[in-house]
């Protein structure tokens, strides 16, 4: 996506550590990290699996399961931090001013009732609108992601749907409530191939139309160049690397990017050979000490294992966790 110009912070991620914690070990997931989002702005936070990019996600939510905790930093939604808040307070900030859509949309659409009732209480209960309000604009959201008989659509049961429609009913669930925040965990991976285009094709639609910010997840970085201004690395529950997208694919710094870059084909140019990253993510409660990619960076020496980089400003945005660049 065109580079916009950054205007003001709409989310302020400072410091943010979760951590797992049960009788007999402590597991740290997000370690530290910190990032902005502007309005208006794509963000694509990206990594292998393992990463920490979901945890993050729900850290912002506020929806990190069980036995999960922010336990330092803040996430401060247009300058309100959101840890802590009561459950009641953040139901509001939920849906209304940051919606979700997973990977799954099962995990938020609810199985024993129907799109509409699901569609129109959002709507009435956070733009208090009335239920024929509700209706009518239930129904020209669905007609806008593509469903030309919205109201039989409304009657439909989530399960009655394939996949790729649930994800275009859920889309069409998050829009009609305005969201200033739109976070989208893998919200095409779940998708055969062909549907997953239109989905993504639609959601990019969607942010061209509105003012909405974005935090999109991906491990796909053809996704990325495609939908995303500017790109976070996340490596085992760190920031190893942000740039604009473009510098990001141009000119990338830290050797997980550059890995990830040479794992993935490019959709133009000659046939290439991929490498995979050797090697896997580490587990949680079980990161080295120095840097945490250490063991599969064939640039690696004593120093990098001995010491954990500090993430360097290296001009315009660009910083990197790497003592080799
Ligand atoms: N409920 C849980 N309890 C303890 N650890 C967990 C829990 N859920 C996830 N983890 C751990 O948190 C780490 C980060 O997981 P997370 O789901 O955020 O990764 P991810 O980068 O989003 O990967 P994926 O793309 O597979 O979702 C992993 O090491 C995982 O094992």
């Amino acid at each position: 996506m065109k580079v916009s110009n950054i205007r003001e912070a709409i989310l302020e991620v400072k410091a943010l550590k979760t951590v797992f914690k049960d009788r007999k070990s402590e597991k740290t997931i997000v370690d530290g990290i910190d990032f902005e989002i502007g309005q208006n702005e794509v963000v694509a936070l990206v990594g292998e699996s393992g990463c920490g990019k979901s945890m993050t996600s729900l850290s912002i939510m506020q929806l990190l399961p069980g036995d999960g905790e922010v336990t330092e930093g803040e996430v401060c939604f247009r300058g309100r931090n959101l840890v802590g808040l009561k459950n009641k307070e953040m139901s509001k900030v939920r849906g209304r001013h940051i919606a979700m859509i997973f990977q799954e949309p099962m995990t938020s659409l609810n199985p024993v009732l129907t799109i509409g009732v699901q569609m129109t209480e959002a709507i009435k209960r956070h733009l208090g609108h009335t239920k024929t309000e509700a209706n009518e604009i239930a129904d020209n959201w669905l007609r806008r992601v593509g469903f030309p008989e919205p109201t039989r659509i409304r009657k439909e049961y989530p399960h009655r749907l394939s996949g790729g429609m649930r994800q275009r009913v859920m889309l069409a669930m998050s829009m009609a409530c305005k969201p200033d925040l739109l976070i989208a965990d893998e919200p095409t991976t779940a998708l055969d191939v062909t549907i997953q285009a239109q989905v993504l094709d639609l959601i990019r639609d969607l942010i061209q139309e509105s003012s909405m910010s974005v935090l999109f997840i991906t491990h796909d970085l053809g996704v990325v160049a495609e939908m995303a201004h500017r790109v976070i690395v996340m490596y085992a529950g760190q920031i190893v690397e942000t740039a604009d997208v473009r510098t990001l694919f141009t000119s990338p710094l830290h050797p997980y990017t550059k890995g990830l870059l040479n794992s993935t084909p490019r959709m133009q140019g000659a046939i290439e050979k991929l490498s995979p990253i050797p090697g896997t993510v580490p587990q949680a409660g079980n990161f080295p000490a120095g840097c945490r990619f250490a063991d599969r960076c064939s640039m690696a020496t004593e120093a990098c294992r001995a010491q954990m980089p500090e993430l360097r400003e290296m001009g315009s945005g660009h910083k990197v966790r790497c003592i080799m660049v």
